[in-house]
């Protein structure tokens, strides 16, 4: 059956005719009707099964219309979340309707470019407090010493061994002899690693001896795991070449 509103035509079953006619009709006969009619103006007015009551109150948010008198298609809803008309929409001046909240209106806006906002708020840093001072010693990155400061504001911490800066001094003295002794082992190490390579090839052998080097290997991977075979390896590397054959 066709029925007619003051707009448009609208072919309705005859089940439907009680519940689908137009909307400006339904509120003029002060009826409730079971159909819902979106797009915000009954002109694109189409109808589909009435959402059960209880999901209507989560698929609706309450809503309130922009400014005074009819909608004009925008809503914003009471509690602030989304909806909202973003400046530039309504009528143009050729008189056609401009909206640019979203979809193909929003790729034409000139500031289609900006990013969409998210949807979800990034979880933001808890505040903990301020920031843990560094220590000095960790500030420290030159040989020079840092200069010894007495920071009273400093929290006091269970880690009682800390060292503190003067401390940090002597140790990398101490540091500094003890690389300076494995230098001179690694050198002291060359020497008597030639002096065999030349013997061996002196007496018609090869100047490498791969299974010696695997028990040189060996006992380094023991003490330091993967860094302890990377040590050997510099070692072997220093003192017969790269080439491990030859
Ligand atoms: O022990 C040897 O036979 C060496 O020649 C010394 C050494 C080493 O530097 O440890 C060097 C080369 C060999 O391939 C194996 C080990």
């Amino acid at each position: 059956m066709t029925r007619s509103c003051h707009h448009r035509r609208l072919t309705l079953s005859d089940a439907d005719e009680a519940v689908g006619e137009c909307k400006t009709r339904r509120r003029q006969a002060g009826t409730t009707s079971t159909v819902n009619v979106l797009g915000g103006h009954h002109h694109h007015a189409y109808l589909r099964p009435a959402p059960h009551p209880a999901h209507r109150q989560a698929r609706r948010p309450p809503y309130r219309h922009r400014g005074p008198g009819r909608p004009r298609g925008h809503r914003v809803r009471v509690d602030g979340h989304g909806g909202g008309a973003r400046p530039g929409c309504g009528t143009g001046e050729d008189g056609r309707r401009r909206h640019r909240c979203g979809g193909r209106a929003r790729r034409q806006h000139p500031q289609a470019l900006r990013p969409r906002r998210r949807r979800h708020r990034q979880p933001q840093r808890q505040h903990l407090g301020p920031l843990m001072p560094v220590r000095d010693e960790e500030a420290v990155t030159s040989d020079v010493a840092a200069p010894v400061t007495s920071d009273v504001t400093a929290p006091v911490t269970s880690d009682v061994t800390a060292p503190v800066a003067s401390d940090v001094t002597v140790l990398r003295a101490d540091i500094d002899l003890v690389d300076a002794e494995i230098r001179a082992l690694v050198a002291r190490r060359g020497e008597l690693s030639r002096a065999i390579q030349r013997a061996r090839i002196a007496g018609g052998g090869r100047r490498t001896d791969l299974a010696r080097e695997t028990r040189v290997i060996t006992p380094y991977t023991q003490s330091f795991g993967r860094p302890g075979t990377a040590i050997a390896l510099a070692l072997l590397e220093i003192c017969r070449g790269t080439k491990p054959t030859g």
